[in-house]
C-alpha cells in the first residue's frame, strides 16, 4: 500500500512508502486529515493520443500538434464517487521503447491502468499484450481499460472491432473506444477506473474493519499498522490512503467523505 503523508499545519512535502515499510500510528491521525487518491498509468505506443487524452481530461483541450513526450509526466483531477471526492492522479508516460527504463519506474504503486492504441495504427494495437505485461510486471494485476482511441478516423481503421472485443475479453480488460479530438468517452475510461478502485478500497476497509473486530488484540494498539489496509487488496500493492491538512471552509459533503473514509477504516 502506498501512503502518502503531507504534514498536518501545511507543509507540502509528502512521505511515499512501499507496502513493506507501510507504517503509520493512527493515534496521530486525524478525523478530517483523510482522503482518496488513486494512481493511473496511462501506456501505449508512441503518438496514439495518451498526453492528448490526459490534457483532455484534466485540462479540457485539445491540440493537433504531436509533442512527443520525454520519460514521464503527470496531472491530477479531483471527481465525486459515492458522496466521497476521489483525486485521480494520471501519469502519462512516453510511448517511445528508448524511455522503457525510466518510464517502468513509474508504474510503482499504480492501482489502476490505461492501455491505449490509435484506431490506424495496427503496430499499436499488436503491442496492447506487451503494455499490459510491462505494467504487469511493476503492479500484479489491477483494474485495466483498453482504450481505442482516434474513432473519428474509423474510416481509415486498421482494426476489426472483432479482433480488438476478442483481444479485451483474453486480457480480461474493459474496451472503451475514444475520440480526444471530440472528447468521446475520455472522461467514461477515468470515471469507470476511479469507480472500480474506489469499490476495491471499500471491500478491503470493510473486510479490515470486519477483521478488527474479531480479532482478540485491541482493536487500534499504540502502533497499528496501515498494511491492516491492505491484505485483501496486495494483489494490486495498491490503495493509497492521502494524507493532509483540513481543507477549510468545504462544509459538509467533506466532513461527510472523512467519516465515511473513517468508518470504512473503522477508526471512528
Ligand atoms: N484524429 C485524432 N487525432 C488525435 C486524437 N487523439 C490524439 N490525436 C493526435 O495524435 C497525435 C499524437 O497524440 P499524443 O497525445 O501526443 O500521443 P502520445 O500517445 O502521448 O505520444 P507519445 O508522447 O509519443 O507517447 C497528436 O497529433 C494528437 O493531436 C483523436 O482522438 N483523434
Amino acid at each position: 500500500m502506498r501512503l502518502i503523508q503531507t504534514a498536518t499545519g501545511g507543509a507540502a512535502a509528502s512521505v511515499l512508502q512501499t507496502h513493506s515499510q507501510a507504517q503509520y500510528n493512527y493515534t496521530s491521525m486525524r478525523e478530517d486529515d483523510i482522503e482518496l487518491a488513486i494512481k493511473v498509468v496511462i501506456v501505449g505506443n508512441g503518438g496514439v493520443g495518451k498526453s492528448s487524452m490526459i490534457q483532455r481530461y484534466c485540462k479540457g483541450i485539445f491540440t493537433k500538434d504531436y509533442k512527443k513526450t520525454i520519460g514521464v509526466d503527470f496531472l491530477e483531477r479531483q471527481i465525486e464517487i459515492d458522496g466521497e471526492d476521489v483525486r485521480i492522479m494520471l501519469w502519462d508516460t512516453a510511448g517511445q521503447e528508448e524511455f522503457d527504463c525510466i518510464t517502468k519506474a513509474y508504474y510503482r504503486g499504480a492501482q489502476a491502468s490505461v492501455l491505449v492504441f490509435s484506431t490506424t495504427d495496427r503496430a499499436s494495437f499488436d503491442a496492447i499484450k506487451d503494455w499490459k505485461r510491462k505494467v504487469e510486471n511493476e503492479c500484479n494485476e489491477i483494474p485495466t481499460v483498453i482504450v481505442q482511441n482516434k474513432i473519428d478516423l474509423i474510416e481509415q481503421a486498421v482494426v476489426t472491432a472483432d479482433e480488438v472485443e476478442t483481444l479485451a475479453k483474453l486480457l480480461n480488460c474493459r474496451l472503451i473506444r475514444t475520440s480526444v479530438k471530440e472528447d468521446i468517452n475520455v472522461a467514461s475510461v477515468f470515471r469507470y477506473l476511479a469507480t472500480k478502485c474506489h469499490q476495491l478500497m471499500t471491500q478491503s476497509y470493510d473486510q479490515a474493519a470486519g477483521n478488527q473486530q474479531n480479532s482478540s488484540h485491541p482493536p487500534y494498539s499504540s502502533t497499528p499498522t496501515i498494511s491492516a489496509f491492505s491484505p485483501t487488496f496486495t494483489k494490486s500493492s495498491s490503495g493509497t490512503i492521502v494524507l493532509r491538512p483540513a481543507k477549510k471552509g468545504h462544509g459538509s459533503s467533506v466532513a461527510r467523505k472523512r467519516k465515511i473514509v473513517l468508518k470504512k477504516c473503522g477508526i471512528l
